[in-house]
């Protein structure tokens, strides 16, 4: 379960977000809202990338306490990834995958079914939006996560990897017991899983739907 309490997060003196009390159970779940609403940075603070006031624990690790113990746990994939140029996709993900203590035949077999291996010999500053995404999708199922927050997943990449995106939920949920949170704005929906509980972000705050 991941448990947020007394939560929010401000910029330059503007809440952007705050939530007293939410209990997410293990699934699938679907975090709407329209842009600039706050999705993406709930999901990185979740994701403990980003500092805010108040706690979030996954499990019983606490986000501060068991600083590394949560981070092998929870993975995140960017809605638009912004990484250094001068980096080869395949670097990042190795940088990712020691840090996450993933093997290469995990790195390899992800690789292959996203068609990133084609490509990330090369330097990222050379991708498209779609070609990045991949690699950022990629990286949010090394290891071996419980967590995985994808944002905006569906963004900028073409109807073959929709549909691989999908697969690796639907294996990841079934096989290991993984939990996601996944967001979209309007136009993108995520009917073809097995979405448990529905969440709308909104005048800086989430609601279950
Ligand atoms: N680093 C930052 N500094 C200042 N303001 C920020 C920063 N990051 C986000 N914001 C502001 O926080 C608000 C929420 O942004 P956020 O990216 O979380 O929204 P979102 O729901 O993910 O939007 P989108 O669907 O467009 O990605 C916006 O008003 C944005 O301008």
């Amino acid at each position: 379960m991941l448990k947020i309490q007394n939560f929010s997060k401000s910029y330059n003196n503007h809440t952007i977000i705050a939530v007293e009390n939410l209990e997410i159970p293990e699934g699938i779940h679907w975090f709407k809202g329209v842009n600039g609403s706050g999705k993406s940075t709930f999901f990185r603070s979740v994701a403990g990338i980003i500092p805010f006031e108040g706690q979030i624990s996954w499990n019983n690790l606490d986000i501060r306490k068991d600083a590394i113990a949560y981070r092998m746990q929870v993975n995140m994939s960017e809605a638009e990834p912004l990484y250094p140029d001068y980096l080869t996709g395949y670097d990042l993900i190795k940088f990712i995958a020691d840090a996450k203590k993933a093997n290469q035949n995990q790195i390899n077999l992800l690789a292959t079914r996203l068609g990133v291996d084609i490509y990330w010999k090369n330097t990222l500053g050379t991708y498209s939006s779609g070609m990045l995404k991949k690699i950022s999708l990629l990286t949010a199922f090394l290891g071996q996560p419980k967590l995985i927050m994808l944002d905006e997943p569906l963004i900028t990449i073409d109807d073959r990897s929709v549909q691989i995106v999908y697969e690796l939920v639907k294996e990841y949920a079934e096989n290991s017991g993984v939990s996601f949170l996944l967001s979209s704005h309007q136009d993108f929906r995520f009917e073809k899983l097995a979405i448990k509980n529905m969440y709308h972000v909104q005048n800086q705050a989430i609601t279950q739907l």
